[in-house]
């Protein structure tokens, strides 16, 4: 059976619990059980089954997932923030099985190689996760692409779970008047962006989208065919239950407290009911960037002060723990175009086509997650460094109080985020004027310039830091230089190499909120990765199927 809402009787203890089953937390929890038929593993989802769901399955109903009322999706509500005109922003992750990668917009990209090879840690360099990325998927190259001999098989993967593809719909007139403006704009086009060396070009987008027009996501590819094959009894998955916190005897992890969706939440005077499910070898933490923090520090894992403050005893002062939180600031600017409406996905997000049409039909554009270019441009180091982080803690110790989330967007006080944005509207502007399907701004959409203005310019200065003062300068060695990193790295990290919480036995988290430093590129990929990797140490460490 493998899929429970409710926990039965003989899964009350299990060899590992995975708490999050989105685009890391399958990876895991498939690999894990699959390596040795001897191994209890349970995976714990907030959220529902995607099986077979259509607006998970047909790309072309992405927004659905996104709705202000979807189920598919979490959203954090942010701070209140002057850095953002007084607004709360909204982040949303994916909040059901297979997590980001059931929900998200199926972009194929990929970290550069010096995203891993700064992270500074040991297993975890470019080349060891360039491994990983390829052991998720299976990449189908389309004809267009000419690799003058530099793929001989190593860049992508061949026979992972995650099918990669150019195939189905494609608004082709679009697309090749896109890379064509993009040219005349000074960006080349690049058949393949995603060596992890390229740089500074447009390429016709590859989709986490298989040869036959369905999504690929890590529950549909890595999950659903164990369970369905009958030969991983040892495999089970509780779905429509929030993990609260981790349990812990001795400071080791012994299983997690959860809460079914289907309690209702509770007050102060009738808090919710919770259950317990024990795990005798390990906890694996994987509910995403901004889920794993919260539930470490309801478990009292992370600054004491905070925790105090929420009113959650203290087993380890880990003051790492939500702070840091970096993301991708994604602006969406619209323009009107003279393309035909069958030509771009309006008519499906806005419902004039219904979903029961397009499927009855087998439409082609079922197929489409409407990207079909997309770039990979690098300022100059003079245009800006972004290097802003934002953090979300508990202010309770239920897991309904509201996190205190600062997503610390434009808020460097010498300005460089911003002017990365500044920069970014105006090349990608410059490249949607040069369209030549381009019909004028969608003005909305755009900022709001002074009458008169020609829209112009805004430079990006230089924030040199000012000359130290008068006394000598210290003369630092290497191992000076390396004990000052690993002084910081100690005081600022929650895991070590091997995913471990520091401080705690039996428990690891793997999952995007683990990266010491921001990926230029859409995270799935990296996210993936450390699906695999985690796997791999634990089949290591645990040494399963020996
Ligand atoms: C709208 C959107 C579009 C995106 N587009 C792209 C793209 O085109 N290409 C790309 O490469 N990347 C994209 N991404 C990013 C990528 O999908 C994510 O970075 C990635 O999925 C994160 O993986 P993760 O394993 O760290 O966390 P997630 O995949 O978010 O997994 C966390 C899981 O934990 C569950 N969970 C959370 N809290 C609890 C709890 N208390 N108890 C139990 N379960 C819990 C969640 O429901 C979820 O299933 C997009 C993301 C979003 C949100």
């Amino acid at each position: 059976m493998g899929f429970y809402t409710n926990l039965p009787p003989h899964l009350q203890e299990v060899d590992i619990i995975v708490a999050g089953g989105g685009s890391a937390g399958c990876i895991v929890a498939a690999r894990v059980s699959d390596a040795d038929p001897n191994l209890s593993v349970l995976l714990v989802e907030g959220g529902a089954n995607n099986d077979d769901n259509p607006t998970i399955t047909h790309p072309a109903f992405l927004m659905a997932n996104l709705a202000p009322d979807s189920k598919h999706s979490l959203y954090w509500k942010a701070n209140r923030s002057n850095d953002l005109a007084g607004r709360e922003l909204i982040v949303p992750s994916g909040g059901l099985l297979g997590g980001g990668s059931s929900v998200n917009l199926m972009v194929y990209t990929r970290p550069q190689r010096s995203d891993f090879d700064s992270w500074k840690t040991p297993g975890w360099s470019a080349d060891d996760m360039l491994q990983c990325m390829n052991k998720a998927t299976d990449y189908h190259h389309h004809q267009w692409e000419t690799y003058h001999g530099a793929d001989d098989g190593h860049i992508h993967g061949s026979d992972g779970p995650m099918h990669v593809s150019g195939d189905g719909f494609r608004s082709s007139r679009l697309e090749d008047d896109f890379i064509d403006a993009a040219r005349k704009s000074g960006w080349p086009e690049v058949p393949d962006l995603q060596t992890m060396d390229a740089i500074d070009g447009v390429q016709r987008a590859m989709r986490y989208v298989d040869p036959a027009g369905r999504r690929q996501d890590t529950a549909h590819q890595y999950i659903h065919p164990l369970i369905a094959d009958g030969r991983h009894p040892n495999l089970h998955v509780l779905l429509e239950s929030r993990v609260v916190r981790v349990l812990f005897e001795d400071k080791r992890a012994v299983g997690v407290e959860f809460q079914p969706v289907s309690q209702p939440s509770g007050d102060n005077d009738n808090p919710p009911s919770t259950r317990f499910v024990r795990a005798k070898r390990m906890v694996v933490l994987s509910c995403g960037a901004l889920g794993t923090p919260g539930i470490l520090e309801r478990s009292g894992v992370g600054d004491a002060g905070i925790l105090t403050s929420a009113g959650v005893p203290t087993i380890i002062h880990s003051p790492g723990v939500g702070r840091n939180y970096q993301d991708h600031h994604m602006m969406i600017y619209s323009y009107k175009s003279t393309l035909f409406p069958e030509e771009t996905l309006d008519a499906v997000c806005s419902g004039r086509l219904s979903v029961e049409h397009l499927v009855q039909q087998n439409s082609g554009i079922l197929s489409w997650n409407g990207v079909d270019a997309s770039c990979k441009l690098r300022p100059k180091d003079e245009e800006c460094v972004s290097l802003v982080w934002g953090s979300i803690h508990i202010t309770g110790s239920s897991l309904d109080d509201s996190p205190d989330f600062d997503v610390g967007f434009f808020s460097d006080p010498e300005g460089s985020d911003i002017q990365m944005h500044i920069w970014m509207y105006k090349t990608q502007r410059e490249m949607a004027r040069r369209m030549r399907c381009f019909d004028g701004e969608l003005a909305w959409t755009h900022p709001q310039f002074p009458s008169g203005s020609q829209a112009a310019p805004s430079t990006a200065s230089s924030t040199t830091p000012s000359a130290p003062g008068s006394p000598p300068e210290l003369a630092y060695s290497d191992a000076d230089d390396q004990a000052i990193e690993d002084w910081l790295r100690k005081n600022g990290g929650v895991v070590d190499a091997n995913l471990n919480v520091h401080g705690v036995q039996a428990l690891k988290v793997a999952d995007l909120s683990i990266p010491p430093s921001n990926i230029a590129a859409n995270a799935n990929s990296a996210a993936m990765a450390i699906g695999e990797k985690a796997a791999l140490i634990l089949i290591n460490e645990l040494e399963l199927g020996n």
